[in-house]
Order: structure tokens, then C-alpha cells, then sequence
């Protein structure tokens, strides 16, 4: 006699996958040719991928230019170079969206995979914008994917003002264009509330960082 099959968390878990991005992603202009675009819930199931992302992929700490000094970067860092796989394959897929989708006004591929663990609401990342290679002279596009805690992302314009705030949840997508990187600047704030781990996923087109 066949034992009856006993459900497992295997079953019950969500298998990851992306939702479509045409039609569905909130276009928000900023001053002076910036623009984020905003779609929460772009990836679905998405604790699958946060629980391959929280294991062991070679998290280390890092230090980081930012403001022309070197500052202790409150985070853990990983960074794809385009030629090494990713951890998991939704992030493989999600470029690919995300290329189909942003080539015809991007001009270049989305190529290296940059990833950062916030462990708790004392990691955080400070003002900046992404100026490191040619984002500091031209138009280029950041493209985050969240998973884990709730985080907001802040931006403001370069040299202070006014901030707006996207919340950046599970699965959500946000993608900072046009000049984003050289006229406004964007930081996710420490919080004091008790909030888990948070992996950010950002793909850049090459010599972007
Ligand atoms: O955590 C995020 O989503 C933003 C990270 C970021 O701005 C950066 O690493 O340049
Ligand atoms: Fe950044």
C-alpha cells in the first residue's frame, strides 16, 4: 500500500516568478531629467529567492568611495561581473525582463548584478548618487530589485532639498533614469524599528557602479 503524500513546505511554498513590467510600472518624474520607476509586487514568490540570497554566496564587507573619501560601508556586499552566474535563476530572468523591456530607451544591456545585505535596521547606505564611472557625465539606468524587510529608498536632489520616498518591499522593483546618478541622490535610511535582513539586487549597464 502507497503512504498517502504528506505535504511538505516544498509544496506550499510559492515557486518565484515575474509578473510583466509593460503597462504596469509607475513612471515618476523627478527635476532636471531624473525619473524613478516604480513597480511593487514584480516578482512573486519570492522567498525562494531571499532564502538562496541570505545563504552562503560569498557576502563580505566592504569599503566603499563615496564623496571623494573612503567611508566603512554599513552593509555586506557581492558583486556579478555579467560573466559569473547568479545565484539564483528569477535574477537571470529578471535581467532579461528587464532588458527586453528598457533596451530601446536604455541604448545597452543591463550586464553586472550588484547586491547588498542590509542585516537589520542599523545597516544602511548613505546619500549618494551612483557616479562611479559614467554615470558621473551621462544619462544611465540603476535597476533594484528588493527582497526580504521593508526598506524605504529616499531621494533627494544633489545637494539637499526635499525628499521623496519609495517604499522598497518584497519582490518590488524600482529604477532609477535618465540623470538620477548625477542630479539627484538617493540613501536607505537606518531605522530603529526591529526590521529582518533586506537584499538589494541592482543591475547596471557595464562601467556603471
Ligand atoms: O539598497 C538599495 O536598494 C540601494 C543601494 C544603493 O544605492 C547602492 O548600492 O548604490
Ligand atoms: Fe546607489
Amino acid at each position: 500500500m502507497q503512504l498517502a503524500h504528506q505535504p511538505s513546505i516544498w509544496d506550499l511554498a510559492e515557486e518565484a516568478a515575474l509578473t510583466p513590467l509593460a503597462g504596469r510600472v509607475a513612471r515618476h518624474e523627478l527635476s532636471a531629467g531624473a525619473w524613478v520607476d516604480h513597480l511593487p509586487g514584480w516578482v512573486t514568490g519570492s522567498d525562494e529567492v531571499l532564502d538562496v540570497l541570505l545563504g552562503d554566496i560569498g557576502w563580505r564587507e566592504d569599503r566603499r568611495q563615496m564623496y571623494e573619501r573612503e567611508v566603512a560601508v554599513p552593509r555586506l556586499l557581492r558583486w556579478y561581473s555579467g560573466q559569473e552566474e547568479l545565484p539564483h535563476r528569477l535574477l537571470t530572468d529578471a535581467r532579461e525582463q528587464l532588458n527586453r523591456h528598457y533596451l530601446p530607451e536604455l541604448g545597452e544591456l543591463f550586464v553586472t548584478a550588484g547586491m547588498c545585505l542590509y542585516r537589520d535596521g542599523r545597516d544602511s547606505v548613505a546619500w549618494h548618487g551612483d557616479r562611479i564611472g559614467r554615470g558621473r557625465s551621462a544619462d544611465t539606468m540603476v535597476a533594484i530589485v528588493s527582497f526580504g524587510s521593508p526598506r524605504p529608498l529616499l531621494l533627494r536632489p544633489a545637494g539637499g532639498g526635499e525628499s521623496l520616498r519609495f517604499p522598497l518591499g518584497h519582490g518590488d522593483l524600482v529604477v532609477m533614469g535618465g540623470s538620477c546618478q548625477r542630479t539627484w541622490e538617493h540613501c536607505i535610511p537606518k531605522t530603529a524599528r526591529p526590521v529582518g535582513p533586506r537584499v538589494s539586487v541592482q543591475f547596471r549597464p557595464r562601467g556603471v557602479a
